[in-house]
């Protein structure tokens, strides 16, 4: 029999679905309708051979969801390149172009065999108050749909949203693009900081110091940065201060380089005299991130931080190293506007760490750490004090490879160089002189540059020699008598 529908009969059958509708609301008990319910949503999705899982940028309570940030990532990594249309962006000052899916769009993942869809939404939210979304200020609800064979459910919970995470965590470090912050140059008051891509090519492996100490620094830096329980247990800030002091042109700026290279951390380069007041100090403190150095070059040049009772009585600045960039005083070097004074430092050195959270390191560096005021000095505040010398043989040996080639320097040309180092022993001469040779006479020029710096270290021989003949005082190491200002208690880790 020929079934015909024309406008009556469907209207009768919607009248009678209406009826049927109403009279189960009526008579059926609520548990009941919620239990047929339930087994016909159970049965609907036994049927459907695939399960969706929703991944929302924000967690009901309005936090970040950070398995939508990993599945961005995760996702601009491994399987963008295979989604039909994509959408670019590459924020300013970062190296990276960063790739999405525009809204409603699909990329497809294959991980373990299984075939994984992802579908990117962007919704306006509605605006109603119960909305659980609301807390967040974006305007757009913006969710991952990933659907997939439901005999793969156990494997998404299991692996791969496991996987999703670690991939996530794996890349974020790999391109975290580290930034020097200064307060140099601040564009607008309301700044604190002006930040530009960090990339100092300095390492540990091209500065020329001694190897026993580029190794122990290597640890206590590793040691620092893996112990983040323990100076929780302990009831610390996470925090670790370093006095850099030596002669102009030892490697100190290039050491902090190393180091932010190193932990990966940013570098936030703190002009003290461009800061008004002690408590702007604080808020600068406190607005730098996690994971960053903090350097504070030049500490004795920046404000008056000098010993209060060696200073009181004594007239002659002068200096343990001599050396070229000579401020003439501390105090009188400072900005005639700036009021942050030694107890502002002193204060944001310990205070306002309990206030951060994260890693920090901070790195004070001085030509004249005699004029240091032995509070700013002790454990605690500087944790390790770092002398950068004039270049000694096995820096010289590091610094000739690094310039030259190292065939030349340990091949043909060896016995130059073992004069250059034999000769390092008796005169001085900074590994930032020697670079300075170096830099003209690389390549095939190698030889030309080791001759060039022993004969300079010969003529810096034999003007020592002239002078102790003439009854004068050996003066080319240390370059000046102050040399013989009384550095000991300076040593590694002891407080003056
Ligand atoms: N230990 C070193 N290893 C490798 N290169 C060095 C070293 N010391 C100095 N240099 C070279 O000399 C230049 C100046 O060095 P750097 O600025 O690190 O010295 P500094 O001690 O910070 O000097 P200053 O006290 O004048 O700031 C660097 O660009 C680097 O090329």
């Amino acid at each position: 029999m020929e079934m015909i529908w024309d406008w009556k009969s469907i209207g009768s059958l919607l009248a009678t679905v209406i009826f049927l509708r109403s009279a189960v609301n009526d008579f059926v008990p609520h548990e009941l309708r919620n239990f047929l319910r339930s087994l016909f949503a159970r049965l609907y999705s036994s049927l459907r051979p695939s399960s969706t899982v929703i991944i929302d940028e924000f967690e009901p309570s309005g936090g970040d969801n950070e398995l939508f940030e990993a599945s961005q990532s995760y996702l601009s990594w491994r399987c963008l390149s295979s989604a039909p249309v994509l959408r670019l962006c590459k924020p300013r000052h970062s190296r990276t172009i960063l790739s999405s899916l525009p809204s409603a769009h699909s990329a497809t993942d294959y991980f373990n065999g299984a075939q994984f869809d992802w579908v990117f939404h962007s919704v306006d939210k509605p605006s109603a108050a119960n909305n659980i979304f609301a807390r967040s200020s974006s305007s757009e609800h913006r969710y991952f749909d990933l659907s997939f064979h439901r005999r793969y459910k156990e494997m998404v919970h299991s692996h791969y949203i496991p996987f999703i995470l670690e991939e996530a965590a794996r890349l974020k470090d790999k391109s975290r693009e580290r930034k020097l912050y200064t307060n140099r140059s601040i564009a607008s008051p309301g700044e604190l900081w002006s930040s530009v891509p960090f990339h100092h090519p300095s390492t540990f492996d091209t500065l020329a110091i001694d190897p026993a100490l580029s190794d122990s620094i290597r640890s206590d830096l590793l040691r620092f940065s893996a112990r983040r329980e323990y100076y929780a247990r302990v009831g610390r800030a996470w925090k670790r201060g370093y006095l850099l002091h030596g002669p102009p042109g030892t490697g100190k700026t290039s050491l902090i380089a190393a180091i932010a290279n190193f932990l990966e951390f940013d570098v936030y380069d703190l002009e003290l005299t461009s800061v008004t007041s002690n408590s702007n100090l604080r808020k600068l403190l406190i607005s730098t991130s996690s994971k960053s150095v903090i350097v504070v070059e030049d500490v004795d040049c920046s404000l008056d931080l000098s010993d209060r009772k060696k200073f009181k009585n004594l007239i002659h600045p002068g200096s343990n190293y001599g050396g070229v960039d000579e401020c003439v005083s501390p105090a009188s070097a400072a900005s005639p506007f700036a009021t942050v004074n030694l107890s502002g430092v002193l204060n944001f050195v310990d205070g306002l760490w309990s206030s951060c959270v994260g890693e920090r390191l901070m790195i004070f560096t001085t030509n004249h750490p005699e004029r240091l005021d032995p509070a700013l000095l002790r454990p605690g505040r500087m944790d390790r004090k770092i002398e950068l010398s004039y270049c000694q043989p096995a820096a010289f040996r590091i610094l000739a490879q690094n310039y030259l080639q190292k065939e030349i320097v340990e091949g043909c040309q060896l016995e130059m160089t073992e004069e250059a180092e034999g000769l390092l022993k008796e005169v001085t001469m900074t590994p930032a002189e020697i670079a300075e040779i170096f830099m003209g006479c690389d390549g095939d020029a190698a030889d030309v540059g080791l001759k060039k710096v022993v004969e300079e270290l010969k003529r810096r021989s034999r003007k020592v020699v002239q002078q102790s003949s003439n009854g004068g005082e050996l003066l080319e190491r240390g370059g000046t008598e102050d040399a013989k200002v009384d550095l000991k208690g300076l040593v590694e880790g002891k407080p003056l």
